[in-house]
């Protein structure tokens, strides 16, 4: 696995104030949006692309533009969905697929819930939203997921990450294809006892949406 950490002050002044606790939810979610507009410049790096005729009004040239089928983003429900706008702006002709994941918070282990994408995926190049990723297990879930329905070109974009997530993530998708890249916004300590990212930023779908 790829693994991409984009070395950016304006990357780290948003996340200071995503990690403050005073932060309240409508700034959380404008920054959300903020860092993964920058992320999706790295995330989008090797994005599909064909070349393309046009004229400027001095002369013919040959351009590029986006390939055919194009790009699927799929943000992780809840907290992904904090980083679809953010992302969709970079590439507003790319489809949305929709997945649906949570986290027992005393076992750790993971529930798909929803799961509304197309049905076949070969050929897709296909982006995994997720602020955050902690032991790893939804967006591995997540991963096989899209791996089963035949994505075959996947990068996973995170806020956070725990060095734990990742090296689990490592684990899993050794050998498996396609290689996946990881994209993330920081890479922090550890994990605390309860499997939360430290110092992290709280539970990131109850700060952007609220405790339920
Ligand atoms: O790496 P893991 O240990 O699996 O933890 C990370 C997951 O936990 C959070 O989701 P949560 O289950 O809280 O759902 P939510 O987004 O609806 O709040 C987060 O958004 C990730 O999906
Ligand atoms: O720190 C964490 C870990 C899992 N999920 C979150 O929202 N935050
Ligand atoms: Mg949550």
């Amino acid at each position: 696995m790829r693994v991409v950490h984009p070395d950016h002050p304006l990357i780290d002044h948003k996340l200071t104030y995503l990690r403050d606790k005073r932060t309240d939810s409508p700034t959380f979610r404008r920054l959300a949006e903020e860092l993964m507009t920058l992320l999706a410049y790295e995330a989008t790096r090797d994005v599909r692309v064909e070349p393309f005729e046009i004229e400027t009004p001095v002369a013919p040239t040959t351009g590029i533009k986006l390939s055919n089928p194009k790009p699927l983003i799929v943000p992780i429900l809840r907290a992904g969905l904090g980083m679809l706008e953010g992302m969709v702006r970079l590439l507003p002709s790319a489809e949305v697929g929709f997945l649906g994941m949570q986290r027992d918070e005393e076992t750790l282990a993971i529930t798909t819930y929803a799961n509304r994408l197309p049905a076949d995926l070969s050929g897709r190049q296909v982006y995994a939203l997720d602020p955050m990723l902690a032991t790893g297990g939804s967006m591995a879930d997540a991963l096989r997921f899209l791996i089963e329905r035949g994505a075959d070109d996947i990068t996973a974009v995170c806020l956070l990450a725990a060095p734990e997530g990742i090296a689990r993530l490592e684990r899993e998708m050794a050998g498996v294809l396609p290689p996946v890249t990881l994209v993330v916004g920081a890479i922090d300590e550890q994990l605390n006892e309860h499997g939360y990212i430290v110092p992290g930023l709280g539970d990131a779908g109850d700060r952007l949406y609220g405790v339920v």
